[in-house]
């Protein structure tokens, strides 16, 4: 089975061509999702996060997840420490979850942070989807209704979609000029040749 990594920064239309993907046949991990779930569910990584934040860190709804945000976006240290929390658990998941689907050709995670999490190394290609940041800044604010702030502090917590060119082994352009779903096809047929 071969594991697709689809990453990009915020705005650049991962989840677009993630959800391309699967029109396509082909299931796809989607580890913003799957880790919230995992937050609220994993009795290692609630201990962990109440020992390093204390126990407002969760309410009765779970995770606070604002709080998280404002803690770890713009403060590198706890950023890497709430990481190796989160990541290996989401990894362990995420294998079993393929696990799952190995009737499937192919599988693929949609992360912004392939890279900066260590997925890139438990997936056979990585897929860039880029788009400049001016224009993934306007989508973001216009999704999100998010401070550019807040936005900003995110994007500096993430190594720059340029540097990722240069490490994946494909890269779809989402520039709003260039079309989507030809690129997803010719990646595909390359991929499956
Ligand atoms: C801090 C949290 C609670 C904020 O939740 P919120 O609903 O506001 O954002 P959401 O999870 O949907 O993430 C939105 C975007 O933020 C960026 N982002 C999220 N986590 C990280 C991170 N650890 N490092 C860099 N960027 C990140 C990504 O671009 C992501 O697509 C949440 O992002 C979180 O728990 N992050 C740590 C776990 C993690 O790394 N998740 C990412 C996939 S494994
Ligand atoms: N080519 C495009 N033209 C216009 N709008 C687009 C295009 N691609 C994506 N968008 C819009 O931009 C926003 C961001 O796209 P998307 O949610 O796919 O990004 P993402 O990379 O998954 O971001 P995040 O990391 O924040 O989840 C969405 O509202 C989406 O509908």
């Amino acid at each position: 089975m071969i594991k697709i990594g689809i990453t990009g920064g915020i705005g650049s239309g991962k989840s677009v061509v993630a959800q391309l993907l699967s029109v396509y046949g082909i299931p796809v991990y989607i580890a913003d999702d799957e880790s919230k779930k995992l937050t609220n569910t994993s009795p290692l990584i609630r201990e962990q996060l109440t020992h390093l934040f204390g126990p407002d860190i969760y309410n009765a709804n779970g995770l606070n997840k604002a709080m998280l945000a404002k803690a770890i976006f713009g403060n590198k240290d706890l950023l890497q420490q709430v990481n190796h929390i989160i990541h290996p658990e989401v990894n362990r998941h995420f294998l079993d979850w393929c696990e799952q689907k190995n009737t499937y050709q192919c599988c693929a995670i949609e992360s912004a942070i392939l890279f900066e999490s260590g997925f890139n190394k438990i997936v056979d290609v990585s897929l860039l989807v880029y788009a400049p940041l001016e224009i993934r800044i306007q989508r973001a604010l216009q999704r999100d209704h998010s401070s550019e702030e807040a936005l900003r502090k995110r994007i500096e917590s993430q190594i720059s979609d340029e540097e990722k060119r240069s490490w994946v082994d494909y890269t779809i352009t989402n520039d709003g000029k260039q079309a989507l779903i030809p690129q997803v096809e010719k990646f595909l047929d390359q991929l499956y040749r």
